[in-house]
């Protein structure tokens, strides 16, 4: 990416690639690599395993997030999947669950079985935890796995929705590119991805103390294209306190999604749109 950016201490890089190489060594240089998703997870080994945790003291902005990502994911829902998901057994990945806080507070609601990837274990025990009593026969959680993204290649065909939030800065843009094109495969017919991460105004910013980058919306969008998704839906998280970074959230097809016939101004940014 010929994008310019800076790190959580204020330095300069001119390109994406020059930032890659500070922070993962040269290409093949897998210790560095190796070392850089190790002090990810060792971050998040260091959290309290609750809400405020996972959400970075900021435990109280959970009720607009969710509240953001359930209007999103109805329309999806009704949308994509086969009769509007109504009678159908549904399930969905939760990929970098933490403690299941989206689990819990959403998909469980939306989902026959959820499945959670969450490579800190404490995290995932809190999951089993908190998921246990919640639920029911025809609505609950399935599989705990415990391993990072960059190494997971998810069961074949299982999914109807693969939910991304706030884990995707913790891999490498080939490692992201990696996992998204492992887990198309994943998708059942009409399935999507939703990716919901913060943004970047510009750029990038690395963070060197969790070991994660966060990225513009044009440095995504050139990460999907990269994947081969087409960008289905966009919607912008409202609602956040001023100080944190703005949040997106990206639905994300295999199939390229049908032309609208278009009624309203070309400038509507949420309608369906593939990925320039
Ligand atoms: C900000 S928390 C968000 C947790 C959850 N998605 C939520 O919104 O409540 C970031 C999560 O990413 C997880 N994580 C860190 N590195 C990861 C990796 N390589 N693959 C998957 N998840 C990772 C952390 O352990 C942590 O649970």
């Amino acid at each position: 990416m010929e994008v310019s950016g800076v790190d959580s201490e204020g330095k300069e890089f001119n390109s994406a690639q020059e930032m890659w190489r500070e922070a993962i060594g040269e290409e093949g240089d897998e210790t560095k690599k190796t070392q850089w998703y190790r002090d990810g997870v060792s971050y998040w080994e260091g959290v309290e395993a609750s809400v405020d945790g996972v959400l970075g003291g900021y435990g109280h902005v959970n009720d607009a997030d969710i509240t953001g990502s359930e209007v999103f994911l109805k329309t999806l829902i009704q949308e994509r999947l086969v009769n509007g998901g109504a009678n159908q057994h549904l399930v969905a990945l939760d990929c970098g669950s933490g403690i299941g806080r989206i689990t819990k507070n959403l998909l469980i609601r939306y989902f026959n079985e959820v499945d959670l990837l969450e490579p800190v274990a404490q995290f995932l025990d809190a999951a089993r935890e908190n998921l246990a009593s919640i639920g029911s026969e025809t609505h609950k959680a399935t599989n705990f796995f415990c391993v990072p993204l960059q190494e997971f290649t998810p069961p074949a065909q299982r999914y109807d929705v693969i939910w991304v939030q706030w884990c995707i800065g913790h891999l490498t843009d080939d490692d992201f590119v990696s996992f998204f094109n492992r887990a198309k495969g994943c998708l059942k017919p009409g399935g999507f991805f939703v990716v919901k991460e913060n943004l970047a105004k510009k750029g990038f910013v690395l963070d060197k103390e969790d070991r994660s980058i966060t990225r513009s919306n044009p440095y995504f969008k050139e990460l999907f294209r990269r994947c081969g998704l087409h960008l289905y839906q966009t919607k912008d998280q409202k609602g956040l306190p001023q100080e944190l970074f703005a949040v997106k959230m990206y639905a994300l097809t295999v199939d390229i999604p049908p032309k609208v016939h278009k009624t309203r101004s070309k400038t509507r940014s949420n309608r369906p749109q593939i990925i320039k």
